[in-house]
């Protein structure tokens, strides 16, 4: 079974906490000490930002990651070899938060075969066009990695597309919060939107974008599989230059043990 599913699987009822790093910020050496700080701290899948020179999706303080990334030599082939190095300790899900033109500029296939043999078992793809995701789709079928839909509140009619053309592993349910700033009626907003999702898909929903405390990951974890937590850790770990210690401590708040 592939891992993600094997998670979701064993948590049960129980709900995931899903946290985000960008690989090599500070270094890589660190990223692949801070995977199992996350882990030990109760992460249950990690999520493995690629840098890139143009990451409209990401907001500033990932941004500034990927840059401080980028500046230090870190490239795709680098953290391939860190995700390999982690698979012979740990089989915690790992997915990698990427943008297509990386993919494209590797060859498709030969970047999923490279996932595979590295044991990414999962991609998610904020700039990919729903016209080529049949062709990920078709390349990916039959390897372990899953193609993670991502959502947001104004997918609307394309939802039912974006998630069931070739979707697995979870759906990545973008909140409104952060976006809109501060909005009082964001539970309901939320609430009716992840329901839109469940309408179309039997997948786990886990929720990203504003989670930053324990507080935010009770509530989403009220109405979702899920929550995802991104820039809180990001920040911490520039602030310390990328100390386990502090990070596992951060995760182990979060998840509430
Ligand atoms: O940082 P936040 O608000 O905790 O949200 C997670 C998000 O940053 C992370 O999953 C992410 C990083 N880059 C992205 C691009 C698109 C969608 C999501 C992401």
């Amino acid at each position: 079974m592939k891992r993600i599913e094997q998670k979701f699987k064993e948590l049960g009822d129980k709900k995931a906490l899903v946290t985000y790093i960008t690989a090599g910020d500070p270094g890589l050496d660190e990223t692949e000490q801070l995977i199992y700080a996350m882990e030990r701290g109760g992460a249950d899948i990690i999520e493995l930002g690629i840098p890139y020179s143009d990451p409209i999706a990401d907001g500033p303080v990932i941004q500034a990651a990927g840059k401080r990334a980028l500046d230090n030599g870190t490239r795709l082939f680098k953290v391939f070899e860190v995700v390999k190095k982690t698979r012979e300790k740990t089989e915690i899900p790992l997915v990698f938060l990427i943008y297509f033109n990386t993919i494209l500029s590797q060859g498709i296939e030969n970047f999923i075969k490279k996932c595979k043999e590295a044991g990414v078992d999962g991609l998610i793809i904020p700039d990919l066009p729903l016209e080529e995701r049949e062709e990920i789709r078709e390349l990916i079928e039959g390897s372990d990695v899953d193609l993670i839909p991502l959502v947001a509140p104004n997918s609307k009619e394309r939802l039912g597309d974006i998630i069931n053309q070739g979707g697995s592993g979870f759906v990545y349910c973008i909140s409104s919060f952060g976006v809109t700033g501060v909005r009082d009626n964001f539970d309901v907003d939320l609430k009716s939107f992840l329901e839109e999702v469940r309408a179309v898909t039997d997948l786990p929903l886990a929720v990203g974008f504003g989670i930053s405390s324990r507080e935010h990951v009770e509530k989403i974890h009220r109405i979702a599989d899920g929550a995802i937590v991104g820039s809180a850790i990001v920040k911490l770990v520039h602030e310390t230059n990328g100390d386990p210690k502090v990070i596992e401590k951060k995760v182990r708040e979060l998840k509430g043990c």
